[in-house]
């Protein structure tokens, strides 16, 4: 019998890679379903679209979220949905923590409805850590919680939610703490994708030579979202449910060391430009994870290197404006 995994946000960053990284396995005994909401964009997955099962879902609409599950009944959730920008979080609070938490609840309201018992994967965030002490690098998951915005306390009701409905009705969850990652078909408003969109737009000749930054001190690790999801992979067929693993990549440096590489890789003159409007009411500025415990349980280690990660998301911007220029 066929294998069905289900995939909310499946037409968002980490959705559409994660249902690339699965059609590459080729196992025909599994059938991908995803969701979208009714007003998606759907580029991100025009390629796969005839290969995959899309429903249209409203997390926030309990009634939408158990026909779903009620239809699909999957094996295997990855629950990637989410408001998931950090800024937007301080301007839209109550958004952020009705589709992070309530969205989250109707999820697993409906798998209890349901009576199945899938493996469910629970994105919580890095984020949820927030402000840590140079001391407490690399950051584990043993970690104080110490949320600097809305979107990371709706990351720390979400990870408890996983929590509390492992131990109060057994479900099976397993719940991951990832640090940043990045790649072609990240969202423009995300640092890497920001700064690579603009040297893109600036080449294209559409964007006078400024390019517009917030805060170039914050230190992140990154990944690329390839080895992102399959490390989501290994995670749902090796890791155990009740647990919480940190992933992260294998790359630390400043925003603006990330920056400067980018900028070598351009031969425009672009000249920095500090916006105001970038800079947050409290920044998380010392990212860097230990990720021993997913490592040991299943053995993954990132592979691409940051530098391919950075040119392969240049280059998805370049062929972008490429593009519409070629339709213009
Ligand atoms: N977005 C953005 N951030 C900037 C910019 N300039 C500097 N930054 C700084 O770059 C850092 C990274 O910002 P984001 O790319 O917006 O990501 P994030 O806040 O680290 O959150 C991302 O990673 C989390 C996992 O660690 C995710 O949970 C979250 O959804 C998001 O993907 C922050 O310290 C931010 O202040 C800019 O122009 N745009």
């Amino acid at each position: 019998m066929k294998k069905n995994v289900l995939i909310t946000g499946i037409t968002g960053f980490v959705g559409s890679h994660l249902a690339d990284y699965i059609f590459s396995l080729n196992d025909g005994n599994i059938e991908i379903h995803g969701t979208r909401r009714w007003r998606s964009p759907v580029e991100n997955i025009e390629h796969i679209i005839e290969k995959i099962q899309l429903h249209y879902c409203e997390l926030l609409d309990a009634k939408s979220v158990q026909d779903l599950i009620a239809s699909v009944r999957p094996d295997i959730i990855f629950h990637l949905a989410a408001q998931s920008y950090v800024m937007t979080s301080f301007s839209a609070p109550v958004n952020t923590l009705e589709t992070n938490i309530c969205g989250t609840v109707n999820l697993l309201e409906a798998v209890r409805y349901a009576k199945i018992d899938p493996v469910i994967h629970i994105c919580s965030s890095s984020e949820v850590y927030g402000q840590v002490r140079e001391n407490e690098v690399p950051i584990r998951e043993s970690q104080l919680f110490r949320p600097a915005s809305p979107y990371a306390v709706s990351k720390v009701g979400e990870d408890m939610l996983a929590f509390q409905y492992g131990l109060s009705y057994g479900l099976r969850i397993i719940t991951t703490r990832m640090f940043t990652h990045t790649g072609p078909r990240r969202g423009e408003v995300f640092v890497t994708s920001a700064f690579a969109r603009q040297i893109a737009r600036i080449e294209a000749g559409i964007q006078e030579p400024v390019l517009k930054v917030g805060n170039l001190e914050s230190v992140r690790t990154f990944a690329d979202v390839r080895d992102t999801v399959r490390a989501y992979w290994l995670l749902v067929h090796k890791c155990k449910p009740g647990e919480v693993y940190n992933i992260g990549g294998s790359v630390s440096m400043t925003v603006g060391d990330m920056l400067n590489k980018l900028l070598s890789m351009t031969d425009k003159k672009i000249a920095i430009k500090v916006d105001p409007a970038l800079l947050r009411p409290s920044d998380v500025t010392l990212q860097i994870p230990d990720c021993a415990k997913f490592r040991q349980a299943t053995g993954w280690e990132p592979e691409i290197p940051f530098e391919k990660t950075l040119k392969d998301l240049l280059d998805f911007w370049r062929d972008y404006y490429a593009r519409r220029k070629k339709r213009a």
